[in-house]
């Protein structure tokens, strides 16, 4: 196998099979095995996630104002493992053309969507996320899953796309990968990592991005868009397309729904970014609901380490005092890992964690 190679099953597209109107959805789709956390009653509401302000936070001339919104991110990275960014600096025109390409791409017909397909040895195209089994419950999605970055990690499908989907994602990836790098140095500021450290690992990572399209369901009670996951990144930046809401996150056992701040970005930290923080910040789970009546479509940018490198915690974060919590591993092993699983909560960084007596 190569370096990032996958398994692979075939799925069918849940957006055809969405057009039947079927009164009882296949049994394949059923979740009756969730143990879910609460969905957030009315006297949670008060619980939402916080806002970054990106201006705030690289305002040079105010220290006062940088240092408290500094803090902001800090506290939201530890408790929440996400929060929404505002005033983030990539260019209007360039997420309104990224949001128009994706819906684009859901509007045509399958036979041109299956040009794209992904292909049996790399998780890179349309399809559905990693299936292993015939038993394993499937999403209510399709999704298209391209590497962008760096150059030499995209596949083949990635020459394929249409000039005006392809040069959209080349724009949208790159500003996202300078706004992910200021984010991971801001991050790394607020932990006391040295800069080059961080560069080291993220600068010039592997990007991947992931376009998610989550069909109406007549039973959304009963199926998940996606099943609760942390992501294997450093960190995410949630591109929300339409109105349509449906993302929760994990606070205290309590699903927390966020409601999607215009022209904001929803950010995570992923488990890369938990072991590098040697488990300071969190990567929490999330988990996609579905509508009984509308689409919903959104992109997630997966912003990574380099592949040539060893993850593990910041050397300047172990100390006598603070051992690591997570082993070292390359990271390819890292990521290949993931590929070649299904995706069940947090179990594949829980593995690498070192319990200290
Ligand atoms: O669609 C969403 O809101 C979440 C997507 C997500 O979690 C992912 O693609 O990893
Ligand atoms: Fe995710």
């Amino acid at each position: 196998m190569g370096e990032l190679e996958v398994n692979y099953k075939e799925v069918p597209s849940v957006q055809e099979l969405a057009k039947k109107k079927l009164v009882t959805i296949p049994s394949q789709y059923v979740r009756d095995d969730q143990d879910s956390p609460s969905i957030a009653s009315n006297d949670c509401n008060n619980k939402e996630v916080p806002v970054i302000d990106m201006q705030r936070l690289v305002n040079s001339n105010d220290h006062d104002i940088m240092n408290l919104e500094l803090n902001k991110l800090h506290f939201a990275a530890q408790h929440w493992g996400f929060f929404q960014l505002i005033n983030h600096g990539v260019s209007s025109s360039v997420v309104e053309k990224m949001k128009h390409e994706t819906q684009k791409f859901y509007d045509l017909p399958l036979e041109e969507k299956k040009k794209f397909e992904r292909s049996p040895r790399d998780a890179d195209g349309f399809g559905h996320l990693v299936v292993v089994s015939d038993e394993q419950k499937l999403d209510w999605a399709d999704l298209f899953y391209l590497k962008t970055a760096p150059p030499h990690l995209r596949m083949p499908v990635f020459s394929k796309l249409y000039l005006s989907l392809r040069e959209t994602i080349e724009e949208y990836t790159e500003e996202i990968k300078e706004l992910s790098m200021k984010i991971l140095e801001m991050l790394g500021k607020a932990l006391g990592i040295e800069k080059k450290e961080v560069k080291s690992l993220f600068e010039e990572g592997m990007q991947s991005m992931r376009m998610n399209y989550y069909p109406p369901c007549s039973q959304p009670d009963k199926v998940m868009g996606l099943c609760p996951h942390s992501d294997p990144s450093a960190l995410t930046i949630l591109l929300q397309v339409n109105e349509t809401q449906g993302l929760q996150v994990e606070k205290d056992g309590i699903w927390i729904p966020i409601l999607p701040l215009p022209n904001a970005f929803i950010v995570n930290i992923g488990d890369t970014f938990e072991i590098f923080s040697n488990g300071i910040y969190k990567s929490i789970e999330h988990r996609s609901m579905v509508s009984s009546e509308k689409e919903r479509i959104s992109v997630a940018t997966f912003q990574s380490s380099r592949l040539d490198v060893l993850l593990g915690p910041a050397s300047s974060l172990v100390t006598a005092h603070n051992p690591p919590r997570f082993k070292i591993m390359g990271a390819t092993e890292f990521y290949r890992g993931y590929l070649n699983r299904e995706l069940v909560g947090k179990s594949y960084v829980e593995a690498m964690r070192i319990n200290h007596q």
